[in-house]
């Protein structure tokens, strides 16, 4: 009786603190709106100067009131009550009173670590941690964990893992959520590592993975600001539609500084499509084919094989092989990519043949040297068969140039790849109207690196925006001399500061720079790159990777059994060890938050059983079912499917609901089920909130259903292109039920 009264006061009491957090979050709302509202009114009137600065104000507080808008779902989550008996709560951003008191610390902050990280052996100065558990506005439970004994008869009430159980029991959406309130202490290790060097993280399925990185790029953002706002931080991941399942994680988290691209969109202006060919993916992948690019580049920077007659303005000269291989020689030795160095190949070559010009000119005519050499000059370069002859020799190319004709053209391919077999080069062959893929972005990438810049006034437009660059951030010191004239005129007073005002610009030119020129500007740096399901990057991406982050600071997540890119690591020092040497450290996720025990254990079983090697994470939580098994004769598969399809969508009772099948068989699965049940079923990347989805294993990566039917597992064992990796994907994609239907036969270790 005492305690359920206890329990009722300490629930009155967080009611009463949540409601002033939330009071204060509309107060800083209305007033981020009233100072936008009045920078706004101020609008059209006064110098350009003004102007400008109106819109800096303007854009500061549109950014702040899109912060305080983003963070109002669960805006606190935890306290912790500390020795010293400060209460300390904690949530998605910080909040202070108007006269700087502290009310909640940011989730991010040095002071919320022990939130995460405190435990009964380790208290770190913790008490007692408390989960808040928000419906809306309104606290609706509390759950907590005492840390220090002494405090539990006090509080009679202590609960564990409520509320990360909760989160993961919940039906899943279609976009992954945030996990602020939950971080586990081993994956809040993670999360706030150092910055420098190159992070793996290696998990099994399920581990968090994702959500960690995630919650690590926000956490970098908020600690070295600075930095990553002006160089910008890079997400890798696998495909469109994993994109499109977690691009509303960071958005929460009141981030929106991160530029998120799939493999396929990493180079400026090319928009891949996966490679489906695995052999072909393997080639194009490997190291080796860096060469074959510089080949095919200094292939293009060709001597003549025999002297050639040029016709200059009625005069014949002549162009021998020795002339232009040491033209080309002199080029070479510039060290400048091929286009760059070709401004030099050419000097040589035109200043060779106007003295050549001249000197037949002074023979002909037989009397001494009154000829204008400049004028000589313009007609050896503006004659056509000159300009023939070095194009020829010297041709400037474009990345996709090259390389359409390096992957179509079978004599540009021999010279260029000694040592491969038929075979492979057969792999290698284009067609030059077929869409560029994942496997060519590399080597497109390549090509750009050495090719360089296509022409000289492309050179002059950079050196223009270069300019504008600079004429820009002159006219953005100007403005912050007169932030005080211009805080007196909006009617501002000492609301901001010009420190702050000179923080926001840079930081907002810099964020839209990033995003812009990381779309644009293939040699953009970023400050970090995190990279998920790494384990299926080959070498040739990983070298472009590195390319966009000088610095070599990268969070690396995935796991190695999960492999299944013929072209993908077999093992991290593998795929790091060329870029990163030694130089690389190792954390482990090991506890599997999203896959019920039963069908956990189920797959690590398969695995094992197929040889594969896998970290076998534990399983967070039982499920109600064992893997369900349905065997049915050849050709039944799908009329089976739909018979039992209603049951799964019941059992998961408005969850979703996903079919997984060899790529081959998913179009007609999915024309099957769609005549069936219509517009529930969704497909691309963005129909992964429709209740039903039917996809290959390669797009089920990453993402996760409350209900997964696996329609003949045998064929993503072995053949069609399938690989052990496969199936173990798939199989630990549901967080409740797994249901298989097969003719063939069901792969070993399922059974159990
Ligand atoms: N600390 C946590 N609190 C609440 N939910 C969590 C926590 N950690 C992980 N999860 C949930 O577990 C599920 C799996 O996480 P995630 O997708 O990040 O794993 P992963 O290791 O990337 O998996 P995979 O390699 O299989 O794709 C997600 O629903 C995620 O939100």
């Amino acid at each position: 009786m005492q305690e359920a009264h206890t329990a009722q006061a300490e629930l009155d009491h967080e009611r009463g603190y949540v409601a002033g957090l939330y009071r204060r979050l509309d107060e800083l709302r209305a007033e981020k709106q009233e100072q936008l509202a009045k920078v706004r009114r101020g609008g059209a009137v006064g110098s350009m100067q003004n102007m400008s600065e109106r819109d800096a104000f303007a854009s500061m507080y549109e950014d702040r009131l899109a912060q305080l808008n983003a963070v109002d779902a669960r805006l606190v989550f935890g306290r912790l009550d500390l020795d010293g008996g400060e209460a300390r709560y904690i949530g998605r951003i910080g909040l202070s009173t108007a006269d700087m008191q502290r009310l909640m610390v940011d989730w991010r902050a040095p002071e919320a670590a022990a939130f995460y990280q405190a435990t009964a052996f380790d208290r770190l100065g913790v008490r007692r941690r408390r989960h808040l558990i928000l419906n809306g506005r309104e606290v609706r439970g509390i759950e907590d964990d005492v840390l220090d004994t002494s405090m539990l008869t006090d509080s009679g009430h202590l609960q564990g893992e409520g509320a990360l159980l909760a989160a993961l029991n919940s039906k899943r959406t279609g976009h992954m959520s945030d996990i602020v309130g939950t971080i586990q202490a081993e994956q809040d290790r993670i999360i706030r590592a150092p910055m420098p060097g190159v992070l793996v993280v290696q998990g099994g399925p399920g581990t968090g993975k994702t959500a960690v990185a995630l919650h690590r790029a926000a956490y970098l953002l908020y600690t070295h600001r600075e930095r990553l706002k002006s160089a910008g931080v890079l997400l890798v991941g696998p495909s469109n539609s994993f994109m499109h399942y977690i691009e509303r994680v960071l958005p929460s988290l009141g981030e929106t500084g991160v530029v998120m691209a799939t493999l396929g969109r990493l180079m400026p202006g090319i928009n891949a499509v996966p490679e489906t060919d695995q052999a072909v993916a393997e080639v194009k992948g490997r190291p080796v084919m860096a060469d074959v690019v510089a080949r095919a580049v200094a292939n293009r920077q060709r001597v003549l094989v025999e002297p050639r007659k040029l016709k200059v303005d009625g005069t014949t000269l002549t162009l021998t092989p020795r002339q232009v291989a040491r033209a080309r020689d002199k080029a070479r030795a510039t060290g400048k990519p091929h286009n760059e160095a070709r401004a030099t190949f050419v000097k040589v070559l035109l200043r060779e043949l106007t003295e050549q010009l001249m000197e037949t000119l002074e023979q002909s005519s037989g009397a001494g040297n009154t000829t204008d050499r400049s004028y000589l000059a313009e007609d050896v370069r503006s004659s056509r068969d000159v300009r023939v002859a070095l194009n020829l020799c010297w041709m400037p190319l474009t990345p996709e140039k090259l390389i359409s004709e390096l992957l179509s053209r079978p004599d540009h391919l021999a010279a260029a790849t000694p040592g491969f077999t038929e075979a492979e080069r057969a792999l290698l062959l284009r067609d030059p109207q077929a869409p560029w893929t994942e496997a060519d972005v590399p080597l497109l990438d390549e090509a750009a690196e050495l090719l360089g810049e296509l022409d000289a006034s492309a050179g002059r437009d950079k050196a223009q925006q270069d300019q504008q660059r600079a004429r820009d951030v002159a006219n953005a010191e100007q403005s912050l001399k007169n932030v005080d004239q211009m805080l007196r005129e909006a009617g501002i007073d000492g609301m901001v500061s010009a420190e702050d005002l000179a923080d926001h610009n840079r930081s907002r030119e810099t964020r839209l720079t990033a995003a812009e020129r990381a779309a644009t500007d293939r040699t953009w740096a970023f400050g970090h790159i995190v990279v998920d399901e790494a384990q299926e990057l080959s070498a040739m991406q990983w070298r472009l990777l590195m390319r966009r982050c000088p610095l070599k600071s990268f969070t690396v997540v995935g796991d190695i059994a999960q492999t299944s890119s013929a072209a993908g690591a077999h093992s991290w020092q593998q795929a790091l060890e060329p870029f990163a040497q030694d130089r690389w450290r190792l954390e482990e996720l090991t506890v599997n938050y999203r896959t019920p025990a039963q069908i956990a254990e189920a797959s690590v079983r398969m695995a094992v059983a197929a040889g594969l090697v896998v970290s076998a994470p534990k399983a967070v939580r039982d499920g109600r079912w064992a893997p369900i098994v349905d065997r049915v004769d050849d050709g039944a598969q799908v009329p089976h499917l739909l018979r039992v399809l209603q049951q799964e969508l019941d059992a998961v009772a408005g969850g979703l609901l996903a079919i997984i099948a060899a790529e081959h068989r998913v179009a007609e699965v999915r024309a099957a089920v769609a005549q069936r049940f219509g517009e529930r079923v969704g497909s691309g990347a963005g129909g992964l909130g429709q209740d039903i989805s039917v996809i290959g294993p390669k797009e089920a990566k990453g993402l996760e259903f409350d209900g997964v039917v696996l329609l003949e597992p045998g064929e993503l064992l072995d053949g069609l292109g399938g690989k052990v990796g496969d199936l173990y994907v798939a199989m630990t994609r549901p967080t409740q039920r797994l249901r298989l239907i097969a003719a063939g036969d069901i792969p070993a270790g399922i059974e159990g």
